[in-house]
């Protein structure tokens, strides 16, 4: 519940609601994208990114489709960028789009720059009871790709999987990847984009 008055507060306050042109264009193709609405792509966008099974599926769901967290035991792995409309109320209007989890940004069939242009908001996930370095290597890539194409985008991180550690073990890692992950954007003078 919490997570998705989050997910909705981003929404809504970030100002995503005009952020993506009504006439966008997206041409014929688009092999690699899933859609379950009927909807047409003029809504406001949040990205679900992170590295394979960190859990951006399970929490779509159990946030937004009242699943319980049990079943998301089995959830397959996700192959496609699967678009999501959320219309809870004529206030809560919007789109997530959930992706793979290794997202190539090599790959020519996935047009990032148009992805990233129309996104108001990009969240994330990283896995707490997982080696974290990779995800923050893979966040770094993202979050640098996407500022690139559009500096207006609002990034969100969710320390995901959280139930495993102690309390102490939690704080301690929500500060260090935070540490990190900004330490990284400043490397790399965008110190400007503070992760929150
Ligand atoms: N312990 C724990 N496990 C979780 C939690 N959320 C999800 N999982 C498990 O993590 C595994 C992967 O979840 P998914 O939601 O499929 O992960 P994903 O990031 O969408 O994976 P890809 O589609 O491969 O990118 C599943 O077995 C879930 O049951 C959580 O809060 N705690």
């Amino acid at each position: 519940m919490s997570i998705q008055y989050e997910v909705e507060q981003l929404a809504d306050s970030y100002g995503v609601s005009d952020s993506f042109p009504k006439d966008f264009d997206y041409g014929e193709e688009e092999p690699d994208i899933e859609d379950s609405s009927a909807s047409s792509d003029s809504k406001p966008r949040i990205l679900l990114m992170g590295l394979r099974r960190s859990g951006k599926s399970s929490i779509q769901k159990v946030v937004f489709h009242k699943m319980s967290p049990n079943e998301t035991l089995f959830l397959e792995s996700t192959n496609k960028i699967y678009k999501d409309d959320i219309s809870s109320s004529s206030f809560v209007n919007f789109q997530i789009w959930d992706f793979p989890g290794q997202v190539d940004f090599l790959d020519p069939t996935f047009d990032y720059e148009m992805i990233f242009r129309g996104t108001g908001a990009l969240i994330f996930v990283i896995d707490a009871q997982d080696d974290y370095m990779e995800a923050l290597g893979r966040l770094h890539l993202t979050v640098s790709r996407a500022y690139r194409v559009n500096p207006e985008i609002n990034f969100e991180v969710f320390i995901h999987k959280v139930d495993g550690l102690s309390d102490d073990h939690k704080i301690e890692t929500q500060r260090d990847i935070h540490q990190r992950a900004n330490d990284d954007l400043a490397d790399a003078s965008l110190e400007k984009l503070h992760l929150r």
